[in-house]
């Protein structure tokens, strides 16, 4: 089956990320098959929000995108998964190179408790082999908390830990932690599940402020978040024992206001999921 698609208006996006693209994507946990065949372009300056109902293999597919589907034992995939036109799973493909091209956000913020804020942003330096000094440490402390839009409320206590901020501030101190391995992508699932209203707030607006310098994909079960944070959607479904496809996609104006399958219709107006 064929997704619709509508159009992505790219006009006036000037971007530095990279694109991000499956082909003919499908994923078993064992005998299983929770996805068929999704093939869905994620370009640079883009944020792109994948949406549907619970169990139609969204988290799946975003796991996929920087090879975390691997680590369950029975999962398997087939398709391909290109970064800037490279097989992320091909022969000689690095996987610590990978994660750190593709970084991901959870739903849960899960900073280092223990650890200062300032060790937080740093701390994926030496998994991924990068080195810095100290003050090429604090800098980038500064510059990944000033993108993440937290720098101005912890720049006083950069020593105490990370596990004494709000749910939000973690939220936000896990994104500066991702930002700080520079990566091309930044994955996020349900982002702002855990938060009050005005750090989800906030998380939209860095979202939107990281757009022209990281792709983004974010996985949401809100409708009206989909609508503010993205220019691009895909809807997800998985139909009565079926694995879960790609229904429609494309520019988020047009799937909201002027869908083209009745399903993707009913599902942002809230009649099902
Ligand atoms: N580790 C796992 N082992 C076995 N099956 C799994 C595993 N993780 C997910 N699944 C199954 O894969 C399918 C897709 O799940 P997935 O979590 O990707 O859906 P989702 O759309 O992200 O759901 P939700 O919106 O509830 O988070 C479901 O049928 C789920 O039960």
């Amino acid at each position: 089956m064929t997704a619709a698609t509508t159009e992505l208006d790219l006009d006036g996006i000037h971007a530095t990320g990279s694109t991000l693209r499956t082909e003919n994507l499908s994923a078993w946990f064992g005998n299983h098959k929770v996805l068929d065949r999704v093939s869905l372009t994620m370009p640079a300056g883009v944020v792109t929000a994948l949406i549907g109902p619970s169990g139609c293999g969204k988290s799946t597919f975003l796991r996929i995108l920087n090879r975390m589907h691997e680590l369950v034992p029975s999962a398997s995939l087939a398709g391909e998964v290109l970064l800037d036109d490279q097989d992320i799973y091909g022969a000689g493909q690095r996987l610590t190179e990978t994660r750190r091209r593709i970084g991901m956000v959870f739903q849960k913020p899960n900073p280092f408790p223990t650890m200062s804020i300032a060790d937080n942003v740093t701390a994926g330096l030496k998994l991924t082999g990068l080195r810095a000094n100290r003050a090429e440490k604090a800098a980038l402390v500064e510059e990944c908390l000033t993108r993440a839009g937290l720098w101005r409320e912890v720049k006083d206590r950069l020593r105490q830990p990370g596990g004494a901020l709000s749910g939000g501030q973690q939220q936000r101190l896990c994104i500066a932690r991702s930002l700080a391995v520079r990566p091309d992508v930044l994955l996020m699932d349900e982002p702002c599940s855990a938060l009050d209203p005005t750090s989800t707030r906030r998380i939209e607006e860095t979202i939107g402020e990281l757009r022209s310098e990281v792709t983004i994909v974010i996985v949401t079960h809100n409708m009206q978040q989909a609508a503010r944070v993205s220019q691009q959607c895909a809807f997800f479904l998985a139909e009565e024992g079926r694995p879960g496809y790609v229904v429609e996609h494309g520019d988020t104006g047009r799937m909201f206001g002027d869908p083209q399958d009745r399903r993707t219709a009913d599902y942002v107006n809230g009649r099902f999921g």
